[in-house]
């Protein structure tokens, strides 16, 4: 059966019946001879009365029709009457605690305004720039709860970016708070971004997620007695309470979508930008989402979302609504109003027919493209302020300048709310909790470290003390180095990407510096790399027969932890700079020429002159030289010879001649190894440092 859409779109030009009561005209351009909402008809606030089939089959609409459906203002006062839908057959019931809103402290509105906005971005090297938006100029008064509405691809998100600033390259144009010009980090403390996905930890519980929030976003200065009533206030105003010992990443999208906006309550912005909070819920889950949002708006705060194609329910939640297409605005005004204002520019909202969903359908170009024209002069691209709720009512700049002061910016004051000191150990607490939890970090790193050095040992049995195998001995020297280097870098090029899209909103909502996330992320992974290759070591020296002398198993051992490190110096590199799919390319193919300037399979002497320059930089050559220098150097002794009766390399000087290595590089190539361990590492946070701004 045809949706009623379907149905509408359907009609062959004529007069068509949309099986809803209503005769419609022409459906390609013109909506005349339509059923339409005039300027005093109320819009129709809940879709799903048709939807569900709640629907009047005869093919005019006739008064008795409408007299049989429920009024719509009834409708209207009924959802906001409801603080909460009614929790319907098997789903989860929220309790919310309203007393708990009038603990958070209120603000003082924010009105947000910008004036001929434009959004550019460069589209790559020799292919120009793209303007994504066109001059657009808007007011979004504080206390109000705003939806940014579009087609896909309008610039819905660009524009939250702009405003947020999220974005600042390639951005034109005055954004003005209370009526003075947007310092950005002034304005970064009083606003927070929750993006689209929920960029959680997903290891942590609510209460862990909350406290690490709290501890992060307040500092020191608060008591633990006052952070402990303000994450209960907060989880029992968004229904979280009860689910404070769960999982994050057993939460449901919406209880996810709630965590992310309580995380963020935690310092009461001012400003909440959403992105897209809705995507991805269901019908109760959405309602209940927005609900809440309007609820926090009632005490001075500003929340801005963009919403893809909201219900008539949904679109009833919001104060005001700024509707985009192809990145010019094409309606500005209250909710109320939409019908109206369609009507004043001679596009009446067919009746029944779901305003929200009917500017979209407008915005999208179905009625044709001289109806956006339309729309975006009768709003002046934004300018005009006529359709507001209550124009009258909206400040202007020298009012709101003078009733509501934006707090200046301190000079030379970090934007973080936390000292380094505190932001450092906070987030070693979480990697603490993340490592003891997490079975693929943690447990098989150490697993995979010992079945390989097992792997190893049986094949390599007694190599390093037998003279007729030490050739076998040096591929297995090889063999730890390649396994080092690979495992550590391609763990680290897998999981960072998702550290990263973390780092990116926590870092943007000023909860730590880059710093103090490297740093906490450096050390937090120490012990566990220190146990595996520990671990491994011990299996492997052992069970390979190494000499049974301490300096040259802790010689052995320094050498491998290098390797790890700068695999893992380098994998950060990568991770940070490329997704999961082209570094997971990159990373080996990177590793193939380091190996062959190792000096493995072609000795250093007989490589290329031009080709030198390589050795110089591979670390696995180092990692070798030093490998060699703690078997075979420090002056050792003959090998048995109990396997053979012929042992070649019986001296192992005879070896190291061979392989051309003179077996007294070793501190040489352990400070190589620092060296290159270090500037990887600068490298990997100057790397992070611009793919951040880069995003920006
Ligand atoms: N960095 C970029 N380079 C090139 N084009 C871009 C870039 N960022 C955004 N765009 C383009 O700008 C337009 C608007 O993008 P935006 O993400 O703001 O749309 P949207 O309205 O939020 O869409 P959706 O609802 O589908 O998320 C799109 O056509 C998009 O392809």
């Amino acid at each position: 059966m045809l949706s009623a859409r379907e149905q509408f779109f359907n009609s062959d030009g004529g007069t068509a019946s949309i099986g809803l009561g209503i005769e419609v005209g022409d459906s390609s351009t013109s909506t005349a001879g339509r059923g339409v909402y005039n300027a005093t008809t109320e819009p129709m606030t809940n879709a799903r009365s048709w939807r569900n089939g709640q629907t009047n089959t005869s093919t005019t609409a006739t008064p008795a029709a409408t007299a049989t459906s429920t009024p719509i203002s009834a409708q209207v006062a009924a959802v906001k009457q409801t603080p909460l839908e009614p929790v319907e057959e098997g789903e989860e019931e929220v309790h919310v605690d309203m007393d708990a809103l009038s603990n958070l402290p209120s603000r003082d509105p924010v009105d947000i305004e910008f004036k001929e906005l434009s959004l550019t971005v460069k589209l790559g090297f020799n292919r120009g720039e793209k303007e994504i938006l066109h001059n657009v100029c808007g007011k979004f008064p504080g206390s109000q709860l705003i939806a940014i509405m579009g087609p896909s691809g309008a610039g819905k998100s660009t524009l939250l970016d702009a405003l947020s600033g999220f974005k600042t390259t390639g951005v034109v144009g005055s954004i003005l708070l209370n009526g003075r010009r947007r310092d950005l980090p002034s304005f970064r403390r009083l606003s927070c971004y929750i993006t689209q996905d929920d960029r959680l930890q997903p290891l942590l519980t609510v209460s862990e997620n909350m406290h690490i929030a709290a501890d992060l976003k307040l500092g020191e200065n608060v008591s633990y007695e006052e952070k402990e009533t303000r994450i209960e206030d907060i989880l029992l105003l968004l229904g979280l309470y009860d689910h404070d010992q769960t999982l994050t990443m057993r939460l449901s999208g919406g209880q996810k979508k709630r965590l992310s906006i309580a995380m963020e309550l935690i310092n009461n912005p001012t400003v909440m930008f959403l992105d897209e909070p809705t995507t991805g819920l269901d019908s109760s889950s959405c309602t209940k989402v927005l609900e809440l949002l309007k609820r926090l708006t009632s005490q001075g705060r500003t929340i801005i979302c963009t919403i893809h194609q909201p219900t008539a329910k949904l679109f009833q939640i919001f104060d005001q609504v700024y509707v985009l297409s192809a990145g010019n605005c094409v309606y500005q005004g209250g909710t109320q109003k939409l019908v109206p204002f369609l009507q004043s520019v001679e596009l009446p909202c067919p009746m029944y027919h779901n305003p929200a969903d009917y500017i979209i359908e407008l915005a999208c170009g179905e009625y044709g493209f001289d109806k956006i024209d339309t729309l975006k002069s009768a709003t002046e691209n934004g300018s005009c302020l006529t359709w507001f709720n209550n124009p009258g009512a909206v400040l202007r700049s020298e009012a709101l300048m003078r009733k509501y002061p934006i707090p200046k910016r301190t000079k030379n004051v970090s934007l973080e709310n936390t000292s380094f000191r505190n932001q450092c150990s906070v987030l070693l607490r979480r990697g603490y909790i993340k490592a003891r939890r997490d079975t693929t970090m943690t447990h098989m790193r150490i697993i995979v470290n010992i079945m390989v050095a097992v792997l190893y040992g049986a094949m390599y049995d007694h190599a390093g003390r037998e003279g007729s195998r030490v050739l076998d001995n040096y591929n297995l020297l090889f063999a730890i180095l390649m396994h080092h280097s690979m495992t550590t870098m391609m763990l680290t090029v897998l999981t960072f990407p998702i550290e990263m899209t973390i780092l990116i909103k926590e870092h943007f909502n000023r909860w730590y510096s880059l710093k103090a996330f490297y740093f906490a992320m450096t050390v937090i992974d120490l012990p566990i790399t220190l146990l595996s290759s520990f671990i491994f070591s011990v299996i492997i020296y052992l069970w390979s027969y190494q000499p049974m002398e301490w300096v040259r198993f802790w010689m052995f051992f320094a050498i491998s932890l290098l390797i790890v490190f700068v695999g893992q110096s380098f994998g950060l590199i990568i991770g940070a700079w490329f997704d999961v799919v082209n570094g997971t390319f990159l990373a080996p193919v990177l590793t193939i020429p380091m190996m062959m300037f190792a000096g493995f399979g072609v000795t250093l002497k007989d490589l290329p002159s031009y080709l030198k320059w390589g050795s110089h930089i591979s670390h696995l050559r180092y990692g070798l030289e030093g490998f060699i220098g703690a078997i075979y150097g420090l002056n050792r002794g003959v090998l048995e010879c109990n396997e053979a009766p012929y042992c070649h390399y019986r001296y192992p000087k005879k070896f190291l001649e061979e392989i051309t290595m003179s077996g007294d590089q070793f501190w040489k190539d352990l400070i190589a190894l620092c060296a290159i361990t270090f500037l990887l590492r600068l490298g990997a946070y100057i790397v992070l440092k611009a793919k951040i701004k880069s995003i920006r």
